[in-house]
Parts: structure tokens; C-alpha cells; sequence
């Protein structure tokens, strides 16, 4: 398989962190679901999110493309704010659609289940979006589609429907199609979980790949020995905050709060 060294950021908009939240609150109906969570990733990270179903994990990379709403804090991407705009009297209020599906045409998102599209080809379901979302001109994005199942190993895949792949391709093709919007961000949810195990390592190889060519990348993940050899920082959350972070052989050797021993003692 070849390694995703040629993959090439979009030209961002500031210098600062690729993703800053302030504060974040959500709540369900009456559950706190995240609290006060604030945090702050470099260009080029790898970050992997842990904790106890129920923590919060998924609910909280949703919010990042706002997928989910918040109900207070501040979200933003690449230095600009997600879903929300800051009028001169101060008040927030959400912007148009047109305006996030052009903020979330920089967050990639990949999902334990690929949901790709069944009626297309497996380069069909690359070219589409970048195309139909972006605008981009169909000869040069089916030319990206092609260099990316290459680099995903799938070259000779192209011109299948997603059904005949295995799951492992299947997720492959899913973060191909992810990378094709050319995203700042790649955020993944579980995406070995619904795996059958033979197929996980050919999935965590491509992420790897993804991760050494410079990918900023926030995983939520059991996996702790992709975690141990790929992540630069581990964040661990429950019930709704993060209780600790840092490089994770040292969190895993030495954790600091209660709740991550008992967590590590399950996943390690
Ligand atoms: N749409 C929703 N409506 C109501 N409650 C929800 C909704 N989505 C998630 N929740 C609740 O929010 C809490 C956090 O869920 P979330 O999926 O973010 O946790 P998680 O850490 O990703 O868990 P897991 O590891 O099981 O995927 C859970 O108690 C869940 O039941």
C-alpha cells in the first residue's frame, strides 16, 4: 500500500490552533451531556479521545461540524467560528446553511459505519462531494479520486459498487472520500469498531499513513496500541469533561485520576 505522503493541506485561514473550544456546554433535554469542555489542538496533531461509553465522545466530535448545536461556548475550525456568528451587539446567532456546509467542507468525518453510496462506484462516491459541495471541476477531482484509492490501496477498485468490498475497503474508501474534500481536519468516530478484527489493521495502517504526512486528526479509539505508536496526546473524558490529557504512554503508566485507571484497566 502506498504511504499518503503526497496528501496536501488546504491553505488555511490563521495560525493559530486548527481547533479551539471555549467552554463548551450541551445538554439533552435535561442531561449535561458536555461540561465546560475547553481545549485546544495544534496543526499537525494526533489526538486520541477516550472514556466510558457514555462520556461524551461522539456527542463532542459532533459538535466540532456542528453536527450537534451547542447550547454555550465558543467552537472554532481553522480560526473561524462554526455555526455561529458574533453580531455587533454581541448576541450569536447561527449562520446560513450554505455558509456551514462550506464550514464543514473542511472537517472530515469518518464513522464507524462508512454509509457510503450504494448506486455509485467506489470512485463515484469520491469525486461526488467535492464536485456536487465544492464545485470543484469534475476532471480534476475524479483525477484526486483515483490518486487517493491508489493511496489507500484500492486502485483497482474504482469502478466497483461499495457492496462487493469488504468492510475494511469499505472504511477505506470512506476516509478516501473524507480526503477528498481536501479537509484542515480529520475527525474519526470509532472507525475499526464495527469491524471484523482481520480488517482493523489495514484501516489503522491508512490512518497512520494519514497521521506521518501531517493530517491533523482527533480519533475516538479503543485501540491503544495504534494509540501507544500514533497519537501525540491522549485526552480521556467522562461523563461529559475531560479529566485528563498528555502523552499517552505517560498517562498509561502513570494515570492521575481514578476514573482513567479504571478505564485503561479495561482497554489495556
Ligand atoms: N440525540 C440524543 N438525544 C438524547 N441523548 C443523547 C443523544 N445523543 C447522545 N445522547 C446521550 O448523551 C450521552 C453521551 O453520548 P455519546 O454518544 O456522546 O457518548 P460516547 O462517549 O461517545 O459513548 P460510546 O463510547 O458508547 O459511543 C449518552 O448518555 C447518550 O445516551
Amino acid at each position: 500500500m502506498n504511504a499518503l505522503s503526497e496528501y496536501t493541506a488546504p491553505v488555511s485561514v490563521s495560525d493559530g490552533p486548527i481547533v479551539r473550544t471555549v467552554e463548551v456546554n450541551k445538554w439533552f433535554g435535561d442531561r449535561h451531556i458536555l461540561t465546560d469542555v475547553s481545549l485546544e489542538i495544534e496543526r499537525g496533531e494526533v489526538v486520541v479521545l477516550v472514556g466510558p461509553s457514555g462520556a461524551g465522545k461522539t456527542t463532542f466530535l459532533r459538535t466540532l461540524n456542528r453536527l450537534e448545536p451547542i447550547d454555550s461556548g465558543e467552537i472554532y475550525v481553522d480560526g473561524q467560528r462554526i455555526g455561529e456568528r458574533v453580531r455587533d451587539d454581541g448576541k450569536v446567532t447561527e449562520i446560513s446553511a450554505k455558509a456551514l456546509a462550506a464550514q464543514r467542507a473542511d472537517i472530515g468525518f469518518v464513522f464507524q459505519h462508512f454509509n457510503l453510496f450504494p448506486h455509485m462506484t467506489v470512485l463515484e462516491n469520491i469525486w461526488h462531494s467535492p464536485v456536487r459541495v465544492k464545485g470543484e471541476k469534475k476532471a480534476e477531482a475524479v483525477a484526486y479520486a483515483r490518486e487517493l484509492l491508489d493511496r489507500v490501496g484500492l486502485s483497482d477498485k474504482a469502478d466497483v459498487r461499495p457492496r462487493s468490498l469488504s468492510g475494511g475497503q469499505q472504511q477505506r474508501v470512506a476516509i478516501a472520500r473524507a480526503l477528498a474534500m481536501r479537509p484542515a481536519l480529520m475527525l474519526f468516530d470509532e472507525p475499526t469498531s464495527a469491524l471484523d478484527p482481520e480488517m482493523v489493521g489495514e484501516v489503522l495502517q491508512v490512518m497512520q499513513d494519514l497521521a506521518k504526512a501531517g493530517m491533523t486528526m482527533i480519533i475516538v479509539s479503543h485501540e491503544m496500541g495504534f494509540t501507544r505508536e500514533v497519537a501525540d496526546r491522549l485526552i480521556v473524558m467522562d461523563a461529559g469533561a475531560i479529566i485528563e490529557q498528555g502523552d499517552p504512554e505517560l498517562v498509561f503508566s502513570n494515570p492521575k485520576h481514578e476514573r482513567t485507571r479504571q478505564f485503561l484497566s479495561k482497554v489495556l
